[in-house]
């Protein structure tokens, strides 16, 4: 299976070290062949090469020198659009950028490119998904090919897996978790004393804030996800901006404290609730009693409970998730594709 990568960033090399130099110690992708025919920055240049991008020396160079350099095989200049228009590949990977000023734009067109020329797609971008999934949808199933992305929502934890092939029967009506991991981890740091200028740099350090951390800090990360979990799994229309939302730039460190006397702690808390015919969705700071399921849950881990008609609460948790976890989201997606699973 030929692959085209859209960004190379902490998700983009983490996939590229386990599909390279670390292939060996994962038993269950020893069969999975997948071959990188190029890899597309907006700033770090790219690469082409249709025998197959050497994935280690990519990742090596990127975390030495920043960028590709021009003595590398298959360095180039092409825009990502212009790959996804016409290079051959089977499967587009679209790790960049969540844009929600451009409303998913430019990824939505790179994965609308792929879609159009019937090719597969596994996005871990968010954006394109949250602003566009029905469209998206419509265009893969008209050319009979899968548009896959677990990633985008707690990693690679199963949501968009288990509810597709585990809850067969069932509607769901309600959703509600935590699925920023930064807020979660800002506001344990914020408790413990830390400020939120470095709470955010730890998280930056850590790979899991956005390119620009005030879309987790002012929670448009967390909106989006709702977005993408109720469009998809509760059939709504709703984008990131129709979302009632709320960050965590107002919470002090005496609202944590004056919580925390009172047994309680604050999360920011995202749900979406059926009401008649449409659905709506809020991502807000909220106070929870210490003995609810979210309040244990810390730092950068997640939580989603979901609801059904017929079958449920159920509840997925993630705890301590890092890059590998996002990158196993993509190569879950690719195993899907790749064995014809559903
Ligand atoms: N990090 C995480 O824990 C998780 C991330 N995600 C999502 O995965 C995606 C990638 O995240 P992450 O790797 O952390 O992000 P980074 O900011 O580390 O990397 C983004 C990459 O996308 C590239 N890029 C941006 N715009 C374009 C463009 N127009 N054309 C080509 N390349 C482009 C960037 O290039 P350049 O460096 O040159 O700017 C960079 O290589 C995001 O959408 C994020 O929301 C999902 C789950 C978890
Ligand atoms: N910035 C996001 C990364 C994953 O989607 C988060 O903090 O959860």
């Amino acid at each position: 299976m030929r692959a085209i990568l859209i960004g190379f960033g902490n998700v983009g090399r983490t996939l590229a070290k386990i599909l390279s130099v670390e292939k060996h110690r994962f038993q269950g992708l020893q069969d999975l062949d997948i071959r990188v025919v190029g890899i597309f920055t907006r700033t770090k240049g790219c690469l082409i090469d249709h025998e197959g991008v050497d994935l280690a020396s990519a990742v090596e160079t990127v975390e030495r020198y920043g960028r590709f350099i021009p003595t590398m095989k298959g360095y180039c200049d092409m825009e990502a659009q212009e790959a996804a228009q016409t290079l051959d590949y089977d499967v587009l990977l679209e790790l960049s950028t969540l844009s929600i000023e451009r409303e998913g734009e430019p990824a939505l067109s790179h994965i609308k490119a792929a879609l159009r020329r019937a090719k597969h797609v596994v996005s871990a971008n968010k954006g394109p998904l949250a602003f566009a999934y029905h469209e998206l949808k419509r265009l893969a199933e008209e050319k009979n090919v899968r548009l896959l992305f677990e990633s985008t929502v707690m990693d690679g934890a199963p949501v968009f897996n288990m509810v597709r092939n585990c809850l067969k029967g069932c509607s769901v009506v309600e959703i509600d978790g935590i699925l920023n991991s930064t807020t979660n981890y800002i506001l344990m740091r914020m408790e413990e004393g830390a400020t939120l200028q470095d709470a955010i740099k730890e998280a930056q350090e850590k790979g899991f804030a956005e390119a620009d951390p005030s879309n987790d800090v002012d929670g448009w990360d967390a909106a989006a996800k709702i977005c993408v979990l109720a469009n998809v799994i509760m059939g709504a229309q709703i984008t990131p901006r129709e979302v009632k939302r709320k960050g965590i730039k107002e919470v002090t460190p005496e609202d944590l404290k004056g919580a925390r006397q009172k047994n309680k702690c604050i999360k920011l808390v995202c749900s979406a609730k059926k009401r008649d015919q449409h659905v709506e969705a809020t991502v807000e700071p909220t106070l929870i009693d210490k003995e609810h399921f979210f309040a244990t849950v810390r730092g950068e881990g997640s939580v989603v409970r979901i609801k059904t008609d017929l079958m449920g609460p159920i509840m997925i948790t993630q705890e301590a998730p890092d890059l590998y976890d996002t990158a196993y989201g993509v190569i879950d997606d690719l195993l899907t594709i790749y064995r014809k699973t559903s």
